[in-house]
């Protein structure tokens, strides 16, 4: 049984509308992020799932709940995007405040070890790097022992290194069993934590699927790139129904398209007792994938 399942969700600000029409269900112990450009409406999805927001039309259900019911309170962690604390208060002062807001909290202390930031208790908010104000601000969202925990544009501003711990971290907090809707416009970030994936564009969303489900639900397209042992004339390979394109970098040869095209290839070559050195196989990824859907970078 899904722990979240958002139907028909719509929401303006004025004349500006955010979300049009969002349907997704999200199923207990998965990371599952929503993935969508700039203003695409992610942000306001998930504002609307914490509660933080009403909807103007749909339903949603959080633990078979609605997102403002108290109960949902201790039961789901939110970390967003504009939760600055003030600079002057300090790590340990946060996590205490947070913890004060809970009936039954997790232990601040061993979620500050686990998190790295026990070395930092006494730093001001306003002091630590981008890194750790993200770790804490995920301690927050778990100080209260939530089952799901929702995470918006958790490693924007961190560099490639704190990006990657961060992601370990989420894989580690996943492990404990709780539920994670990660909002993301990493794309990286996406293919490497998450189960499944609604691409949201224009407050729609536009496919729904693991990533590698939408990377070859779109990209039925394939390349090979090899160096033939002798000149190549291009009609044998085009001869082949799986190939649609034979192109020329200097040396180099890389025939494009679909279905088993590896074996294709090779069995041409090989009927012809040329070698091919240097093959590579140039796999589509999420990047193009996404691009294809939304149409844009
Ligand atoms: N409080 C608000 N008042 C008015 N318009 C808003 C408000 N918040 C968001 N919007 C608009 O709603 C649309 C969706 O914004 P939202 O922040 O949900 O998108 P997003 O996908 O999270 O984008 P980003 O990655 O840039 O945060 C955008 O056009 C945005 O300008």
């Amino acid at each position: 049984m899904p722990v979240i399942e958002v139907k028909n969700l719509r929401k303006q600000y004025g004349e500006t509308v955010a979300v049009r029409d969002v349907s997704f269900a999200v199923e207990s112990g998965e990371i599952f992020g929503i993935l969508g450009p700039n203003g695409a409406g992610k942000t306001t999805t998930a504002e609307c799932v914490s509660g933080l927001r009403t909807a103007d039309g749909g339903t949603i259900t959080v633990l078979g709940r609605p997102p403002r019911d108290p109960a949902l309170r201790r039961l789901v962690g939110v970390q967003l995007q504009e939760s600055q604390l003030q600079d002057k208060i300090t790590v340990r002062e946060a996590l205490e405040l947070y913890s004060a807001f809970y009936p039954s909290p997790a232990d601040w202390r061993q979620l500050a070890a686990t998190l790295g930031l026990d070395d930092q208790l006494n730093a001001r908010y306003g002091k630590l790097s981008g890194g750790r104000k993200q770790r804490l601000s995920i301690a927050l969202a778990l100080i209260g022992g939530p089952r799901i925990a929702i995470l918006d544009e958790l490693t924007t501003g961190l560099d490639p290194q704190a990006r990657r711990d961060t992601w370990d971290l989420i894989e580690s907090i996943r492990d404990t069993g709780v539920t994670i809707v990660l909002v993301t416009h990493f794309m990286e970030e996406a293919s490497r934590l998450c189960d499944r994936v609604a691409v949201i564009d224009h407050g729609e969303v536009v496919a729904l699927d693991s990533p590698a489900g939408l990377v070859n639900a779109l990209s039925a397209e394939q390349r090979i790139r090899f160096r033939p042992s002798v000149p190549l004339d291009d009609p044998l390979l085009l001869a082949a129904p799986e190939v649609t394109a034979v192109l020329h970098h200097g040396p180099q040869v890389e025939v494009v398209g679909t279905g088993n095209l590896l074996q294709a290839v090779t069995s041409v070559l090989a009927a012809h007792q040329i070698i091919a050195n240097d093959l590579r196989i140039e796999q589509a990824n999420l990047d193009e994938a996404f691009v294809r859907l939304v149409g844009r970078d």
